[in-house]
């Protein structure tokens, strides 16, 4: 069954999505970036409002690829007590410096790596992260401004990515603007998410706020 992730920003839109049936809180400040970082006391409300109703991620944000700065927001970002730290990584560098970093994390901290549909790390074998001891995968889109995942990618490669994940026993989340339409196209490849922030909120803007109805929509959909 393919679950659904919602990006919030703030304990309100975290209670929204909550009652409007997300299965994944995930915390991110979209004005920040693709995966821009809320503040660790926001990031510590948000967790106080969820109250263990459901699973929370976080971001550590779009970070350089320096490998100390990575872990010091990996281990800031895992002390707040969330259950996901997302990881984005967007360039062979960015792979080939933060990934150790992330080999040496305890292993019971649920890591997931994030590649983007529009960089170089778009096609990155899910093994790699699987060696690392990630806990899942996730496709997204880095630009928002300049199309959809299926823009980027198409249904064949996706599908791969997804069973690859599976067969490593991998998490996989396919997220990166995403409309209603696209739905009926992703489903098919049975992600464990598919990941909504702009489809969720006024005007489909990303740094609006998240609207009720956009996201009963989207949980009809799937
Ligand atoms: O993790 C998922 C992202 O927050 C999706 O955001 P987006 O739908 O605005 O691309």
């Amino acid at each position: 069954m393919t679950r659904l992730l919602a990006s919030v920003t703030d304990a309100d839109e975290a209670e929204l999505a909550i009652q409007g049936g997300a299965d994944l809180i995930d915390l991110k400040d979209p004005v920040r970036g693709a995966l821009g970082a809320l503040s660790l006391a926001d990031i510590q409300r948000i967790l106080a409002q969820v109250g263990g109703r459901r699973p929370v991620s976080a971001t550590i944000g779009d970070l350089p690829p320096d490998p100390e700065t990575t872990d010091a927001a990996i281990r800031a970002t895992a002390a707040t007590g969330v259950d996901f730290i997302k990881i984005g990584f967007f360039s062979e560098r960015h792979l080939d410096a933060c990934l150790p970093v992330v080999a040496d994390l305890p292993a019971t901290w649920r890591i997931v790596a994030v590649l983007f549909a529009d960089r170089p790390t778009a096609n990155t074998d899910p093994a790699r992260f699987a060696a690392a001891g990630c806990a899942g995968v996730m496709l997204d889109t880095a630009d928002k401004s300049r199309g959809r995942l299926l823009d980027h990618l198409d249904t064949d490669s996706l599908r791969r990515f997804v069973e690859r994940a599976k067969q490593l026993g991998l998490m996989s989340g396919l997220a990166g603007s995403l409309r209603q339409e696209d739905i009926p196209h992703l489903l098919p490849l049975a992600p464990s998410y598919l990941g909504f922030r702009g489809a969720l909120c006024a005007a489909g803007r990303r740094v609006e706020r998240l609207v009720p109805e956009r996201l009963t929509e989207i949980r009809a959909a799937l």
